[in-house]
């Protein structure tokens, strides 16, 4: 069995009194895409440090491909691609010479370079604006040209922090669409931290990340699942008595949204079956339905008793 692409165990930094990592545990397969959703200030980044060898851990482990990353760092930085949330290309250079550098840097065999080049232009939608300066880019494209250089290496993991942060929802779609494409045709394995929700459900899998501790891990499926249940909401003439009869009749989970007049709120398994169910059943006018599955920003609700923003 081939070891996993990322391996870590009981990992700390602290940075003087600030204990921005507090033991975290996790194993990524080969090929996986593994998202670390957190908050700011959740210890993301600095995890993400440590994996790709740019932060010394204060304490842990960490294997990549089955290779200490503190014995034998030089030999893991060759396996791995980078993204990080600064851009780091050569605004001067057009798109190719700034993955020809990134070539020499890793030492792309020659015959290889200018094919490699090409394919990984054309796997991020660059190929046309292959000899135009990376400085006249938008954002999204930069980002591509920054996916395309960290894979041109073929590295077995392919780190990315924060990879759509700052760019439109469009263009996150866009940049979304070439990494799908970057899972098919390369088969790398994907590790990205982000605290966008809709990019999280994206991964294979996920780990919730708070406080320096991984709260909960998991398939984005599997873990909304331990929530269970939809969330119906519902405004009425009189939520309070409505709040009552969903108890007695319906047998049902029931209570009020909080503020007055804010509506009542009902755990139920399938919740657009129990609609009209409800709205015959009930003895009070109903004015406002609503029916929400759960999502993730419920999964880390339910974890830390907050809302990730
Ligand atoms: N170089 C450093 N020196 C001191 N404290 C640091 C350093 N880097 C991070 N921290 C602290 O460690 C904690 C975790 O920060 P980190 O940047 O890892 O979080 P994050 O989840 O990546 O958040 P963001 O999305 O805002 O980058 C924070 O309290 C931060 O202030």
């Amino acid at each position: 069995m081939s070891a996993p692409a990322i391996l870590v165990e009981d990992l700390h930094k602290s940075y003087g009194t600030t204990h921005a990592v507090r033991g975290i545990d996790l194993a990524v397969g080969p090929g996986e895409t593994f998202g670390f959703l957190g908050p700011n200030g959740a210890g993301k980044s600095t995890t993400i440090s440590m994996l790709t060898t740019l932060v010394r851990p204060t304490a842990g482990r960490i294997e990549i491909a089955g290779l200490d990353v503190q014995k034998v760092p030089t030999r893991v930085r060759k396996l791995l691609g980078l993204v990080f949330q600064e851009s780091t290309l050569d605004g001067e250079l057009t798109a190719a010479e700034n993955l020809r550098f990134h070539a020499d840097l890793y030492a792309v065999p020659r015959a290889q370079v200018k094919q490699r080049i090409t394919q990984m232009l054309q796997l991020v939608g660059l190929l046309e604006r292959e000899h135009d300066v990376a400085g006249t880019f938008s954002g999204g494209m930069r980002r591509r040209l920054e996916i395309a250089r960290g894979l041109l290496h073929r590295p077995r993991v392919l780190f990315l922090d924060e990879p759509t942060v700052g760019l439109d929802p469009q263009t996150r779609n866009g940049v979304w669409e070439h990494l799908r494409r970057v899972r098919e045709s390369e088969g790398t394995t994907l590790f990205l931290t982000t605290h966008y929700l809709d990019e999280a459900e994206q991964c294979d899998r996920i780990a919730i990340i708070d406080d320096g501790r991984i709260v909960a891990q998991g398939t984005p499926d599997a873990l909304k699942a331990v929530i269970g249940a939809d969330l119906v909401q519902l405004r009425t003439g009189d939520d309070g008595s409505a709040v009552r009869a969903v108890r007695e009749k319906f047998g049902l989970d029931a209570e009020l949204a909080g503020e007055r007049r804010a509506g009542l709120r009902i755990r139920a398994k399938d919740g657009a079956r129990l609609v009209p169910r409800l709205c015959a059943g009930l003895d009070v006018p109903v004015f406002e339905v609503s029916v929400t599955r759960p999502s993730l920003d419920d999964v880390f609700m339910h974890h830390t008793g907050r809302r990730i923003r």
